[in-house]
């Protein structure tokens, strides 16, 4: 069980990495993030929950611009990070990805070797100076990814060939590889069985010691497993964002209280 005081203590000790001011988000006239303020912490782990179709995967991949691919999507609002205003002109969206990496719910491995996938990103970001230097990118990004044991007599194996929970390990891999500062994660383990997915929460725990961590779940017990501060979305809303053992102990609203004790979803 974990220590209420402590959790909230630990956490409001750390820095702020993201600030996010008075963000709209819109797909042509469907309004689907409205007028949300939120900080996220520095190495912390942060959980956005909420019913389908809240807003919860809307609002995180505005967090490294991904809804610039799609084309109805239109955002309002300010998002620093570091203090740098995300959106200004001069930001380059590649080099921001790189910052702020991002695990998709379903693994998806390059269709490439378990070594290049890892590769790819340092290669094209020229972090490597020699191959002897790639190599060693590759292994601790592995080992970070709490991969390196399984995979490393079979570098050169395709990444498809692993199992669903060893290739999301692998898409961490490749997400840490690039050394970012923020990892987005949208429902992780959604496609992964109860075994793969306790070894990727401990790997997001292990993680929060030097990245801030932002998860989307829609499992409150994972939730409440992985994170230190909870946001709680609904219809577009940021209803609630606290530390999750308030979020799940002593929630303020009223729609909070419903859907974790499970009378809306
Ligand atoms: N690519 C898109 N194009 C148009 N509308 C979209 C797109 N993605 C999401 N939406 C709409 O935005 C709203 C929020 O969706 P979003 O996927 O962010 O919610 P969510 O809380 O992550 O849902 P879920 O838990 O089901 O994944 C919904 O009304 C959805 O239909």
């Amino acid at each position: 069980m974990k220590d209420g005081r402590l959790e909230e203590r630990d956490t409001t000790m750390q820095d702020t990495k993201i600030k996010a001011s008075n963000v709209q988000v819109y797909y042509g006239d469907n309004h689907a993030i409205k007028d949300v303020d939120v900080e996220i912490k520095d190495k912390t782990v942060t959980a956005f929950i909420g019913p389908s179709g809240c807003g919860k995967s809307t609002f995180l991949r505005c967090l490294n611009r991904m809804n610039d691919t799609i084309d109805v999507a239109r955002i309002e609002g300010k998002i620093l990070i570091d203090d740098e205003d995300i959106y200004d002109r001069k930001v380059d969206p590649v080099q921001l990805r790189a910052k702020v990496g991002m695990v998709f719910q379903k693994p998806n491995p390059f269709p490439k070797s378990i070594y290049d996938n890892v590769a790819y990103g340092p290669k094209i970001h020229g972090l490597a100076k020699n191959k002897a230097d790639l190599d060693d990118i590759v292994e601790n990004a592995l080992r970070r990814g709490a991969i390196w044991d399984e995979v490393k007599d079979r570098l050169h194996a395709p990444g498809t060939g692993l199992s669903g929970g060893q290739q999301q390990r692998l898409c961490i891999a490749r997400a840490v590889a690039t050394e970012p500062e923020i990892l987005l994660m949208d429902e992780p383990c959604s496609a992964l069985d109860p075994i793969a997915t306790d070894q990727v929460e401990n790997l997001i725990h292990e993680l929060r010691e030097n990245y801030s961590v932002v998860i989307v779940t829609h499992s409150m017990q994972q939730a409440a497993r992985v994170s230190q501060k909870t946001a709680f979305f609904h219809l577009g809303n940021l209803v609630e964002y606290g530390t999750t053992d308030q979020i799940f102990q002593n929630p303020h609203d009223s729609r909070t209280e419903s859907y974790i004790t499970g009378r809306i979803g």
